[in-house]
């Protein structure tokens, strides 16, 4: 559904991305992690035809992004990091533009919003300015302008930062019903735990080269099952242990203050990057 083979991108003499090749496969919730400058926008960007590779190849449901690129980009729709809804039309007016915009004719325009914000949950408000949106909504309404012309993949480029975590639960079950509905999801994120929640699989990227890729449960048991916190100058230093047993002979051990808990994503991340996610 998506092919990336080699995919490179420089600007300049900065190596953005150096090289990136994976499968995600059709209907697939994919999860894009990586610090800041990692290459995961850049690569969003490439693959919806807002910028080109530098270098190899992308395969958008068979259609080649270099050489069929109205084909390629008629398969996804794209939701950026910044907010960019018109504020002064009405939610149903930005979605018919869109439709407009992708050859939709103006029965199905109509009929494909009114479904759209029912999914979105924002049907009550269909006529009514986008300026009155709260963030959460604006976000849930890109959303829905990004699926209009029915896309079979979806680019989500760090769809819930910044908003509150209740408004963030809201949107992972909309995510998850899109996906449900046959979709394919690339998501970037910075919330670890978003992309243990929803992923199929999951991709460490790192300046611009592909660390792991695999589902959440396989990296976590690549570090153990338990892991020992302990304070220390400087910070937290961390300890894997791959059953209860080890980890409980280790806090025994310990003089000081210490935490057991069960290994999550962001310890594979931690150890497979060697460093941390600052939203
Ligand atoms: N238009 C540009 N011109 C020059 N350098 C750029 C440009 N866009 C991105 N870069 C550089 O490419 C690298 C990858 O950037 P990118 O935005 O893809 O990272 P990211 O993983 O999305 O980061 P963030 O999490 O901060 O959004 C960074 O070093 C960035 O500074």
């Amino acid at each position: 559904m998506i092919i990336l083979e080699n995919l490179q991108k420089r600007y300049g003499t900065r190596e953005a991305l150096a090289g990136v090749s994976l499968h995600v496969r059709p209907g697939e919730l994919f999860a894009y992690l990586g610090p800041n400058g990692a290459g995961k926008s850049t690569t969003i960007r490439i693959l919806s035809g807002l910028a080109r590779a530098s270098g190899g190849k992308a395969r958008l449901s068979g259609f080649d992004i270099e050489s069929e690129p109205l084909a390629a980009k008629r398969q996804c729709g794209l939701v950026v990091q910044h907010v960019n809804v018109d504020n002064d039309l009405s939610l149903a007016e930005n979605l018919d533009i869109h439709g407009r915009l992708f050859g939709m004719g103006a029965a199905d325009r109509r009929q494909r919003a009114e479904t759209l914000l029912a999914t979105v949950d924002l049907a009550d408000r269909r006529d009514q300015r986008v300026g009155t949106l709260s963030g959460g909504m604006k976000r849930r309404l890109m959303i829905a302008r990004a699926l209009m012309h029915r896309p079979r993949i979806l680019f989500l480029d760090e769809p819930t930062a910044g908003l509150d975590a209740e408004v963030r639960r809201r949107l992972w079950g909309l995510i998850k019903t899109i996906q449900a509905e046959g979709t394919t999801i690339f998501l970037t994120t910075h919330y670890i735990e978003e992309a243990e929640f929803l992923a199929n699989r999951v991709a460490f990227l790192d300046a611009g080269r592909l660390r792991a890729l695999d589902t959440p449960h396989a990296l976590m048991a690549r570090i153990g099952e338990w892991a020992l916190d302990r304070i220390v100058e400087g910070g937290i230093e961390t300890e894997y242990f791959p059953d209860h047993d080890s980890a409980r002979q280790a806090v025994a051990r310990q003089t000081g203050s210490v935490n057991l808990r069960r290994v999550n994503l962001e310890d594979a991340f931690l150890r497979m990057t060697g460093k941390g996610v600052t939203p």
